[in-house]
């Protein structure tokens, strides 16, 4: 590599955390100098509209579409993004190059000991439809209220009172250097969105440079279990208004696959928890089509595959 690659990411602190950490892992890894990799910020539409409930726009693309445009006018040579705010379903000509292996997956519970120690009726900021269905599942009394901004402006809210608790991803406190907020709550009690706590790194479909330099720091395991994660959003037809959870690890050699849907209100759900080899790749596909087809309407509404 004779001039410094060209990294792009959103500007939020988070962002920037993981395009840090990226950097240097590539930088170690490819044994260039500290500092070698450029970063280079675009800003999303996501970032720009801070004030209204994402669902009420498109999809994910929210977070993707300007650095995908970067990416594709050779802007930058790579985007370092969280996987779970990735479409399941991406551009032919963009390839997911490499993901570096899973941070905390657990939710983190931030203004009660747990989810049962909320008190009655209480507010909790979430815009997650997953986390909303989750946690009116356990607790129908609860009063989910959205919340934007970024994790710092959530937490502000917390702490000015305007809302009683709030759910936010252990990984992502972690990155920001926040350790010692919250309750991690068990994966047996409540499972993280498909492919949280991954950072991926995508570059063009075309680039085999930028490639080969990225598989240094590519985790295989971790690429494989967040392939089936994808394989079985993508099957589903979901998108992120869709209450969905998932799960994969490694378990004695096998994958172990937990999954939930539920309906908005939290009322209905169906939950699977399977084990299978990891080269059964239509797996996940198929998990999908079968738990949507037990699904009530109430759930199956909610995806485009049902
Ligand atoms: N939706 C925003 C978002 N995207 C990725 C993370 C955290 C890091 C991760 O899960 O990889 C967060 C914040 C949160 O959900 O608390």
């Amino acid at each position: 590599m004779e001039r410094s690659p060209i990294l792009g990411t959103r500007g939020s602190p988070l962002a920037l955390a993981q395009a840090h950490k990226v950097a240097s892992a590539l930088e170690v890894g490819n044994r260039w100098p500290a500092d070698f990799v450029q970063i280079q910020t675009v800003e999303t539409s996501g970032d720009r509209i801070q004030d209204r409930p994402l669902a009420e726009f498109g999809g994910k693309q929210l977070w993707t579409k300007e650095l995908d445009r970067a990416l594709m006018e050779h802007e930058v040579d790579f985007c370092v993004h969280s996987l779970k705010d990735v479409e399941a379903i991406r551009p032919r000509d963009i390839n997911i190059a490499a993901v570096r292996p899973r941070g905390d997956m657990l939710e983190r519970l931030i203004g009660a000991e747990s989810i049962d120690a909320l008190k009655e009726g209480a507010v909790v900021g979430t815009s997650s439809p997953r986390r909303k269905a989750q946690l009116l599942s356990l607790r129908p009394d609860l009063k989910i209220v959205p919340i934007r901004g970024n994790v710092q402006t959530r937490l502000a809210k917390l702490q000015s009172g305007e809302v009683d608790a709030t759910l936010l991803a252990g990984a992502g406190l972690r990155r920001l250097g926040i350790n010692n907020v919250g309750t991690p709550i068990p994966l047996e009690v409540m499972l993280p969105a498909p492919t949280q706590a991954v950072i991926a790194i995508e570059c063009r479909a075309d680039d085999a440079v930028t490639q080969s330099f990225l598989t240094i720091v590519d985790d295989r395991t971790t690429h494989t279990l967040v392939s089936i994660e994808r394989a079985f959003t993508a099957a589903l037809g979901g998108s992120c208004h869709s209450p969905v959870a998932a799960y994969a690890e490694i378990v004695e050699g096998k994958v172990r696959f937990r999954a939930q849907l539920l309906s908005e209100d939290g009322r209905d759900q169906v939950f699977e928890d399977v084990t299978f080899e990891c080269a059964d790749l239509d797996t996940p596909t198929k998990l999908a089509r079968a738990m949507l087809d037990r699904s009530p309407d109430s759930i199956r509404s909610l995806f485009t595959a049902g």
